[in-house]
Parts: C-alpha cells; structure tokens; sequence
C-alpha cells in the first residue's frame, strides 16, 4: 500500500560515522545531557587518576585492575554513545539526501513587468510564479491557475507523477518537486529557511528534537536511581572503614557504576530517535517526538467514511425516477448539475450518462452559473440562466430546499434512498426547483482488510469513530461491514472538532486524519492529526505529521508505531533495573571478601575470584548495551493486546529476563575473565 522507499540502511559510511561521533560525545558538555552516563563518565576519570596518580589517589599496587576497569568504563560510555550516534546517523543520512533535492532553483517570478527570473532563495510568501514542463517548483505553494502532473519522488520517494490544479484539495504543491506536463502558476506560501523540505531537514537531522514529557518523567526517575545508588556508595566507604574493611575507589566506582541504570541511560534516547525514524521510514513526517508518543498513548481513533475506510470513489452506478418522473428526466438533471461539478462524484454522473449513452443539453449548464459542492450545504448543482434552480445532493438536504421553496415530497423518496443506504451506497437526491425527479445511486467499496485492522485496535483497547456526511442509514451499513465500534452520520467539518473535544474532556487523547482546509481546526484540537501530502497548506500546517503517501488509513499504523516506541521504552527500563539489582549479587560479596576473605561464603555465583567478579559484573554491564542496540532501533515486536495483559507479558520477559540474565552472562564472562585475573 506504502512505498517505503525511502527505507535507510546501516550502511559503512553510516557505521563509521557513528563510531567517530561516539568519541566526539565524550564531551563533558555533551555528556551532561544524559545525567547517568555523565557519572559514568566522571567515575572513568578518576579510576583513570588511581592509575595515573597511584600514590596520590592511594590505591596501592593495583595498577593492572584499575586499568582494566578504566577502559571497561570508557568502553561503556562509548557502547551508549554509539547508540545514540547510531540512531541519528540514520537520520543524518536521510537529511542529506533531502538536502539534494534542495539545491538553488531559478524561478520564474511574475512581476509587474512581467516574468522575471530570480533565484529560488530571493522567493517570499505571496510571490507568484510560473512553472512549466520539465521545470523544478522553486518553493511550496498553492497552484493558482493550471493544471499539471508533478514528480513528486524526491519527497515522497513515489514515481507516479500526481495530478496538481488550482482549487480544491490537490492544489498545494512542494518545493524541489518537478512538473512534468503542462504549466501551472503557483503562489509562493513559505519563506526561505521555512519550507517543507526545511522543515524535514531539520526534523530527521534531530535539530527540533526535544525531550518528550514522557521521557522527561522518565529521566528523572533515571537521575533519582542514580543519586540514591550515589549516597549509598559514598557512605558505604566510611562505613566499610569503620569496621576495618578499605574498598578502594575504583572498586566503589565499579559497583555504583553497576547499580545505576546504565542500560536505559545508555539506550534511551537512541529509542526515541529510532522511534521518529521509524515514522518517517513509512513515509510519515512527524513534526515532534512528542506526536510519535502520543500516537502510542491513543484511546480514541476518529475516521473518516470516504477514502479512508472506503476506497473513496464513490461512482455513480444508476439513476432512479421518483413519484411518475422519467429515468431520462432524472439522468438530464443529474448532468445539468454535473458538468461543472469537478468533485469524484460530479464527473461519475457524466461517465455514467455516456455509458448510458442518454442525451442532454450541455449548453445550458455551461451557460448557467455554477453551485459548487460545500460539505456544509451537502449539494452542488447550478442556477440556470432563466432563474430556474437544479440541485442534486444528500437526500435530507435536498428534501429541506425543496420544501422551502413550498414543494412536496414524493411518497417514495424515502424507500428508494433507504434502499440505496442500506447497501451502504449513498443516495443523491436530484432537483428542479420546488420538484424531485429521483435519485442518483452512489457505489463505493470498503477497503479490504479494513474489518481485522479495527479489530486489532479494540485489542489495544482503541475506540474507532467513523464520521461522514453521509446519511445514517448508509453509514450505518458501512459501520456495520467495517467493524468500527461508532459512527457520526450527516456530520458537518465542525463535527470533527466537537466529537474530539468531547472525548477529550473525558480524558482520552484523540488521533484524526484530515486533508481539507476545513479539516484544520480539528487536526489542530486532535492529539495526533495526520495531514495528507496531497491536502491544503493549511491542513499541512495544523497537524503535528504529514503522510507523503496521502494513506488516510496509515493512521492505524502510526499509531502501532507510537505503542511499540512506549512498549520498547517501558521493556527496556524494566530489563535495565532488573539487571542492575542482580549485579547486586555478584558484585557485593566479591567487594567484602577481598578484604575479608573469609566472607567467601557470600560468593553464591562461584565467581573465580573477587576482582573477577567485580571485573565481570562491570563487563557485562558494558557489553549489555550494544547487545541491546539492535532491539532498541527496531522496537520490540508487538502483538495487538490489552494494557493489563501487555504489562503481565513485559513484566515476566522483561523482568525475569532482566534479573536472570545478568547471573548467566556474568558467570560465563567470569569463566574468562578468571583465566587473567
Ligand atoms: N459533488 C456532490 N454534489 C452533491 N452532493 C454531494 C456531492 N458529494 C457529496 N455529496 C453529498 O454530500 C454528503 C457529504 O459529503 P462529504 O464529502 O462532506 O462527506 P462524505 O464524503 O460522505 O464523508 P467523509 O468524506 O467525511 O467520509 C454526501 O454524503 C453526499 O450525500
Ligand atoms: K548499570
Ligand atoms: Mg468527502
């Protein structure tokens, strides 16, 4: 369904990068932006004085084990610091290839004295130039006059060149995409530094990336971890003196360094990082990390009928006469009010009356004055130049005009439309002045699949509200065949808004998708608005993500995207504590029997020797970080399931696993490390 072609892989360069870059972030000023590694960082320098400075430092003759110790430290903040380097290189990589598509245009300005060529970085908002085949649209914009098909690959990564024109919902066009046919005049609707292709420069290279409250909360429980196992190993050096016992430095370094939450303080923002890219890889731009999470935290899920559930080409497929009307009459009336009207449905009453081969005078629509569609008023149609009026549009709509005009319904209005709705088709109502002629039948399909991806999001514990224009009846077939648990019918744009609110106020987070310029508002309210690439500027810009592929239905798995980057984070903390309270076990007594050997009893794991243990215990925790990169980038797998369940499973793998993998690994580890030690 998506191209996902814009797919990075690990290449060399990005490796070798990442490599370098975890050098670069030794930094000390770089490194206080993770409290946990900083301490790490400022452990490994003064285990680094003890073997500078022995007599100093007063540690006497273990110059070899502070030195092992030293480069284990150094090599654990490396592990965390390629983590992260790792993450964002992939990103790097995918910023630079936009940055290709972003090279200096010539555009073609429309000035007073005419068309005047100026380079594409002088453009401001409200410029207007022209562009025709085979030229670059130097900056985004709205195409004012024309029609043409653009090449959009550089941003969407699509070859299929898409049809652009002025008015409506297919207007807006990107900078550094190229038309392919024809000439369209654009109006210029970002200034230099702020265009899109900007924008997702800035947001893949991390410059916007911000910490997300979540992970905030969770860094401060990371920081008050490590301040406790601080006081605890600070004090426990003059308590240890006090009965008669010395542990020196480096070995109280070991051990803070092993209780604190290194793992997750190694991983974490290398999680959130790989969660974002995880988005843009499906060719969604999120414009924070916080819309990512908040995808993740999602109760309620509001959808659109046409297009996102349905495949949205709602056709016209047969005309039906009313009360003693002609099938000819309502087919006549129907393309009166059809000719101009360029919405799906208007020009599939036009295919159908060819293939019907009926006649009408199409003259006369071109002569009248046109009634656009409006989602407010639900009809289009067309005042004729003689003052008659023609309306087609959704039946209670068109009863309403009707009956204001002091026309009557025809008595079997009502079955015939009921019939179409209950096929899950939509009924148009056609009229001529105060008289209805008949019915237009509107087909459209469900999209396969539809029915088990709804069913996956109730397993989440995910509330799905369809919201239509269409009448109830319909929507209520179509509720009904696609499995979504609610439905809005004859909802207007202002609708959207009031239902998001309304579960808002319940306390539910709301995610939406959207592409009109009356979808704004409510992308705007929702807590997650996915906007369509191919949508109005002003959708674009009131969502908090856009899909380059204009999915409306990739919203459902945006939102599987957001639980697995919570679910990685929440497993991984649970694994990285657990870790850190069975090092514990090993590293304790090893500390005490080196001074009094006859604790040896308190050796539980049969470690070869204490500085072994210790040693061990050290190097596990080191080498855990970047066993645990490859799942950290990838997110855990992820099967639809309740909260409740989800938190028993992650407990159990993540906790268990956590408290007994450090015991397997360090005892593997001492079976080596003993041979030296
Ligand atoms: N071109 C048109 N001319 C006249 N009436 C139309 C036209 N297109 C749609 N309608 C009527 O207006 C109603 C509302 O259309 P609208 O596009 O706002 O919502 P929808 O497509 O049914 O729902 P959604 O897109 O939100 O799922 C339709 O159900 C139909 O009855
Ligand atoms: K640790
Ligand atoms: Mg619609």
């Amino acid at each position: 369904m998506q191209s996902s072609t814009r797919k990075s892989m690990l290449t060399s360069t990005i490796l070798k990068d990442a490599v370098i870059d975890s050098f670069k972030k030794l930094n000390p000023i770089t490194m206080m932006k993770n409290p946990v590694m900083f301490v790490v960082e400022v452990g490994t320098f003064i285990v680094l004085l003890t073997v500078l400075l022995p007599d100093f430092m007063g540690a006497k003759g273990h110059v070899g084990f502070n030195l092992t110790v030293f480069f284990v430290l150094l090599i654990t903040v490396l592990f965390a610091n390629f983590a992260e380097a790792l993450a964002e290189g992939r990103g790097k990589a995918q910023a630079d290839s936009l940055k290709q598509s972003k090279q200096q245009l010539s555009a073609n300005k429309r000035t007073f004295s005419g068309i005047k060529a100026v380079p594409s970085t002088e453009l401001r908002k409200g410029d207007i130039v022209v562009v025709s085949q085979g030229e670059m649209i130097p900056g985004d914009g709205e195409v004012i006059e024309g029609l043409a098909s653009v090449d959009e690959s550089a941003i969407t990564g699509e070859s299929a060149p898409v049809i652009k024109e002025a008015g409506g919902d297919f207007s807006s066009v990107t900078g550094g995409t190229r038309v392919v046919s024809d000439r369209i005049v654009v109006q210029i609707t970002s200034d230099p530094g702020e265009s899109f292709i900007d924008r997702m420069i800035s947001l893949v290279e991390g410059a916007q990336r911000q910490k997300t409250p979540n992970e905030l909360a969770l860094n401060t429980l990371l920081i008050s971890l490590t301040l406790i196992f601080l006081i605890v190993v600070v004090t426990l050096a003059p308590i240890a003196r006090y009965a008669g016992v010395n542990i020196e430095a480096p070995v109280l370094i070991a051990l803070l360094v092993c209780l604190i939450p290194t793992t997750i303080g190694g991983l974490l923002s290398a999680i959130g990082i790989a969660g974002m890219d995880r988005v843009t890889q499906f060719n969604v731009i999120a414009m924070s990390g916080k819309a990512v999470e908040a995808a993740g935290d999602i109760n309620t899920m509001i959808l659109d009928k046409t297009g996102t559930i349905t495949f949205g080409n709602r056709m016209a497929s047969s005309f039906i006469p009313v009360g003693n009307e002609k099938i000819e009459t309502v087919g006549y009336w129907s393309a009166i009010t059809s000719v101009k009207d360029e919405t799906p449905e208007g020009r599939s009453v036009i295919d159908l009356m060819r293939a019907e081969q009926y006649e009408y005078d199409e003259k006369l629509a071109i002569d009248a004055e046109f009634i656009a569609f409006k989602a407010e008023t639900r009809m289009s149609g067309v005042d004729l130049r003689d003052g008659r009026q023609v309306r087609k549009g959704a039946v209670d709509a068109v009863k309403q005009w009707v009956k204001a005009q002091g026309g009557s319904i025809p008595a079997d209005l009502d079955e015939k439309g009921n019939a179409i709705a209950s096929k899950g088709g939509t009924p148009l109502a056609v009229a001529i002045g105060n008289r209805i002629v008949g019915l237009i039948y509107l087909k459209d399909t469900v999209k396969p699949g539809m029915r088990e991806r709804f069913e996956q999001l109730r397993k989440m514990g995910i509330k799905t509200i369809m919201c239509t224009g269409d009448n109830p009846l319909t929507a209520a077939t179509i509720a009904l065949e696609a499995g979504v648990d609610d439905f809005i019918a004859e909802s207007k744009p202002e609708d959207k808004i009031a239902v998001i609110r309304r579960e808002q106020a319940e306390g539910k987070l709301v995610a939406m998708t959207g592409d009109g310029t009356n979808d704004a508002p409510a992308l705007a309210q929702a807590d997650v608005g996915l906007a369509m690439n191919s949508g109005t500027t002003a959708a674009k810009e009131a969502a908090n993500m856009v899909d380059l592929d204009s999915d409306p239905s990739k919203i459902i798995e945006v939102v599987s995207i957001g639980k697995q980057l919570l679910m990685t984070r929440g497993a991984l903390t649970t694994f990285s504590i657990a870790n850190d309270v069975a090092k514990y076990f090993a590293i304790i007594p090893a500390m005490f029997t080196i001074a009094i050997p006859q604790m040896d009893g308190l050796n539980i794991m049969h470690l070869g020797s204490p500085s072994s243990a210790i040693l061990s215990a050290l190097i596990f925790n080191a080498i855990i970080i970047p066993l645990l990169i490859p799942l950290a980038m990838r997110g855990i797998a992820y099967k639809p399931m309740s909260a409740m369940k989800l938190l028993g499973k992650n407990m159990t793998v993540y906790g268990l696993g956590g408290i007994i993998a450090p015991f397997i690994g360090i005892k593997l580890i001492d079976l080596i490390v003993h041979l030296w030690v």
